[in-house]
């Protein structure tokens, strides 16, 4: 059985067609604060131009457009937070990813797709970004992009310490580990172990701060350097590599979990998370689209199974390997260990 049924009519076409309106309206609104202006208070169109200071003919066509998505509601002539928008979408609530949704998807993602077409045919020109190495060489970009990352990793980190025990280890090579949410929940959860992050300098400059505030920064360190390239640590007892297989060449994974073998001390665990799509190559939807949205920014990025990852632990050496879901619909954790 496949995730979407065959679509049949044009209206179903449309729908795909013009969904990046939606994705708009919805960042526009979480751009002008739109949705804490409208938290547990119905306002009329004049009282929301009043509030964001949008010219009130802009303001109606924008609070229209997201009433016709479900986002608002329309009450008499005020309008209302939907029940989503008031639990995802206001500053402060707890389950807020409001900034994640500005920061990373609105201000980074939304224009690597204008590069989509010409990353698919190999012909992006030298100033479009091409590489994880490219776009992270500014630091603005990449702080930017990790401190959003961040906060969507520690939850995860937390779900990892709990499915694969590291209990004998002592130090974690987290490669691409960002600005450190996966070593910051695994140390929490497993007080003898110490980290290093081998990530690109751009990245530590932003993570050091991160990892300080945590009181962490005498058990996670960086390693500054570009993992395909640059050495690795000479030991460590388990090497996770979190989101960077969507990030680098395809042709680069083999090398990458073959070093991770080569790294880790017997018994140690090697541990990937990532995007994977099914086998069977129909879905998740959701995964299948991230792995699409990082080839526009990495035209050499592959897409992956977890079978795919399994059989390149299982070719360079690695035994007990398992495969498990770590966020529902998006990605998978593959796991194996050196043996003793
Ligand atoms: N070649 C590379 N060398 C080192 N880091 C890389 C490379 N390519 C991508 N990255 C990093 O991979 C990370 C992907 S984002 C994932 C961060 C973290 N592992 C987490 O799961 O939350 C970014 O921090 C990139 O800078």
């Amino acid at each position: 059985m496949g995730y979407a049924a065959p679509l049949e009519t044009a209206e179903s076409i449309s729908e795909i067609a013009f969904a990046f309106m939606g994705s708009k309206a919805l960042f526009a609104g979480l751009h002008v604060d739109l949705f804490s202006a409208l938290s547990e208070k119905p306002l009329t169109a004049e009282e929301v131009a009043a509030s964001t200071g949008l010219d009130v003919d802009r303001a109606t066509t924008l609070l229209t457009a997201l009433t016709a998505l479900g986002l608002l509601t329309r009450d008499g002539s005020g309008f209302s937070n939907s029940p989503a928008a008031e639990s995802f979408l206001v500053k402060g609530k707890k389950y807020d990813f409001g900034d994640y949704l500005r920061f990373q998807i609105d201000q980074q993602m939304y224009p690597f797709m204008t590069q989509l077409n010409a990353a698919m045919t190999g012909s992006l020109d030298e100033l479009q970004v091409a590489s994880y190495a490219e776009w992270f060489s500014d630091p603005e970009q990449a702080r930017l992009y990790s401190r959003s990352q961040h906060a969507g990793s520690l939850g995860p980190g937390r779900g990892l310490g709990k499915k694969v025990d590291l209990s004998h280890a002592r130090t974690l090579l987290d490669v691409g580990g960002g600005t450190g949410a996966f070593s910051i929940s695994l140390c929490k959860i497993y007080e003898n172990l110490s980290s290093t992050i081998l990530d690109f300098p751009t990245v530590a400059a932003v993570g050091r701060d991160f990892i300080a505030e945590e009181g962490l920064s005498d058990r996670i360190r960086y390693q500054p350097g570009n993992a395909l390239t640059d050495p690795w640590p000479q030991t460590a007892d388990a090497v996770l590599m979190s989101y960077l297989f969507s990030g680098v060449p395809g042709k680069s994974l083999p090398g990458l979990v073959r070093q991770s073998f080569a790294t880790l001390t017997p018994g140690g665990r090697c541990m990937v998370h990532d995007f994977m799509v099914d086998e069977s190559r129909e879905g998740p939807k959701l995964a299948a689209l991230w792995q699409l949205q990082h080839t526009a920014f990495n035209p050499q990025a592959k897409s992956v199974t977890s079978d795919y990852v399994a059989g390149l632990m299982e070719a360079a050496g690695f035994i007990d390997i398992e495969v498990s879901v770590m966020i529902p619909g998006l990605t998978m954790l593959v796991h194996g260990r050196r043996p003793d």
